[in-house]
């Protein structure tokens, strides 16, 4: 029996007269890669925002781990386990790549803000280890030679590499791409499926939204898609790309997946 790694089941969402989510439910096992497809508008990012704790579902029920937990706050699903990168790039721009990841790494830190303020012994070393730890993860994603740079001042297709280390710096169960690939050109893309390869398999868990469609059935173990906040299909990509529905609703309208 594979792991499961995160288990989510009867996720609605309503906003207003709008039904973002109907019961929508996944499952995810260790060391796969999971797609979210489907239109502009079909919920994707409101499922990736109740599940890492911004938007408060009407319904559902989450386990990460094989533990239950409440994705009622930011913060709190960063300590469950999840990590996430965000459609539109969230970089501190004017600290360096290096602090950057530093801060994702924070989250696992021990001395807490009564060492931070004080620096003492304990604070230092633990500070050192953070540095050389992001260092590590920069160099994993490809760009250890920017570390010292603004993060503003990295190509876009750097700060998606950034943002992905920093979210790996978080040790994460799960980690959360929305839409790793926008705006990328096709040489990028390459080097982003290449980097998303080698997470997975280091063993890591990788749910994934992205319009590229030719990235998802050749990176993902499994795909879900959504169309008005109905999961309509859910498979292997092979399965999902055969699917009626799925080509009727998505793949049919000039979205051929090769
Ligand atoms: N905070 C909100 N308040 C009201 N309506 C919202 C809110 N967030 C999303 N919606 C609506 O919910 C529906 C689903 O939107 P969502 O952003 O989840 O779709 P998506 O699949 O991620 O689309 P895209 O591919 O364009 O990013 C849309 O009709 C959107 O307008």
């Amino acid at each position: 029996m594979s792991e499961v790694v995160l288990k989510v089941a009867g996720v609605s969402k309503r906003f207003g007269g709008l039904q973002a989510l109907s019961d929508v439910g996944i499952t995810i096992t260790k060391g796969r890669v999971y797609g979210l497809i489907g239109p502009n508008g079909a919920g994707k990012t409101t499922f990736f925002n109740v599940i890492t704790g911004l938007y408060t579902p009407d319904s559902g029920s989450f386990e990460l781990g094989g533990a239950p937990y409440k994705p009622t706050a930011v913060h709190e699903v960063a300590k469950a386990g999840i990590a996430r990168t965000f459609q539109n790039i969230r970089l501190f721009a004017e600290m360096t790549a290096l602090e950057n990841v530093m801060v994702g790494r924070h989250v696992r830190s021990q001395s807490g803000l009564v060492g931070a303020v004080f620096r003492t012994g304990s604070f230092k070393a633990e500070e050192k280890a953070i540095a050389e730890r992001a260092q590590e993860l920069l160099d994993y994603v490809g760009i250890g030679k920017y570390a010292e740079f603004k993060a503003r001042t990295l190509s876009y297709g750097d700060q998606r590499r950034l943002e992905i280390a920093r979210a790996l710096a978080t040790d994460p169960k799960l980690i959360a791409l929305d839409e790793p690939a926008a705006g990328m050109n096709a040489t990028e893309k390459v080097v982003l499926r290449e980097l998303i390869d080698r997470i997975r398999n280091d063993g890591r868990t990788i749910l994934l939204i992205e319009h590229d469609v030719k990235l998802v059935m050749g990176l993902c173990d499994r795909v879900t898609v959504l169309d008005y906040g109905k999961q309509i299909a859910e498979g292997t990509p092979g399965d999902v790309q055969k699917n009626e529905k799925v080509i009727e609703a998505y793949l049919g309208a000039g979205h051929k997946a090769h």
